[in-house]
């Protein structure tokens, strides 16, 4: 049984604020949300009111289970200078902190200036384990995304999850793994069973949305008791962001996948 944690920009918008759909996700049944950064989606300029959500977090007991090292801006490193990214970085351990979140996402940006595609993993490598001596002590997991260059990302650097598992490789931190999002995966094209077993433990937390689409699981063409029976078998056990854009009402359209996930 796997623990799901759906994704509070997306999910349960119908009860209004962040910290409103905390609640409507506990009242649903679930102990665990996952969210992008202190803004949001629904109003990128403005933050979150983040006491309103540490209170309804507590209140019913939800875990955070990851937020984006935003704004999302920084999410994308930018080509030279790093050194935004390195700021936020710190607000963004704060806020987990805060929260009680222990893993903050993030992501390669559109890579750095042209060079070789081997030389940008290395600059990857070398930006992130300064970024892991900076939060030394903090607790918290940074977990790198590869997003689709081929609907969500065009032009981001990081696609493949097996560049992650190099770069992660590399920065050789047990703070520091892969977000596994199995819907960006699908889009690239890549058999799960072949990068799992290719990560291993390197995966440190998991996403998913079904393809095409992007909807719930159920909506497009992936084969969800496979696809958990396989991630199952590679040794993740963590828990799952349900970071999709739900075509039916969100209590109706998490109903197909905890089915499938309780039994994984
Ligand atoms: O922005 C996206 O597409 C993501 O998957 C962030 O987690």
């Amino acid at each position: 049984m796997y623990q799901l944690a759906p994704n509070i920009e997306l999910l349960f918008t119908e009860a209004g604020d962040y910290h409103d759909r905390v609640r409507a996700a506990a009242a649903a049944g679930f102990d665990a949300v996952e969210m992008w950064g202190p803004t949001g989606a629904d109003a990128p300029a403005t933050p979150k009111d983040l006491p309103a959500l540490k209170a309804a977090l507590e209140e019913t007991g939800t875990q955070l289970t990851a937020q984006l090292a935003e704004p999302r801006t920084q999410f994308m490193i930018p080509p030279w200078d790093h050194s935004e990214f390195f700021r936020k970085l710190d607000e963004g351990v704060q806020i987990a902190h805060d929260l009680g979140c222990p893993r903050m996402v993030v992501g390669s940006g559109t890579g750095f200036g042209g060079w070789k595609r081997q030389v940008q993993l290395d600059k990857l490598v070398e930006i992130y384990q300064k970024a892991i001596a900076q939060i030394d002590g903090s607790g918290i997991t940074l977990v790198l995304e590869p997003v689709n260059v081929r609907v969500d990302h065009p032009g981001s650097l990081l696609d493949r999850t097996a560049e992650g598992v190099y770069v992660a490789r590399g920065v050789d931190s047990p703070y520091f793994g892969v977000l596994y999002d199995i819907y960006h995966s699908a889009v690239e094209g890549e058999d799960i069973e072949t990068e799992l077993t290719n990560a291993g433990s390197l995966i440190k937390y998991v996403q998913l949305a079904d393809a095409p689409g992007r909807g719930e699981p159920g909506t497009g063409d992936l084969d969800w008791p496979a696809t958990l029976a396989v991630l199952r078998s590679s040794g993740y056990d963590g828990p799952i962001g349900l970071e999709y854009y739900p075509q039916a009402a969100s209590d109706e359209s998490v109903r197909y996948i905890r089915d499938v996930a309780a039994q994984a």
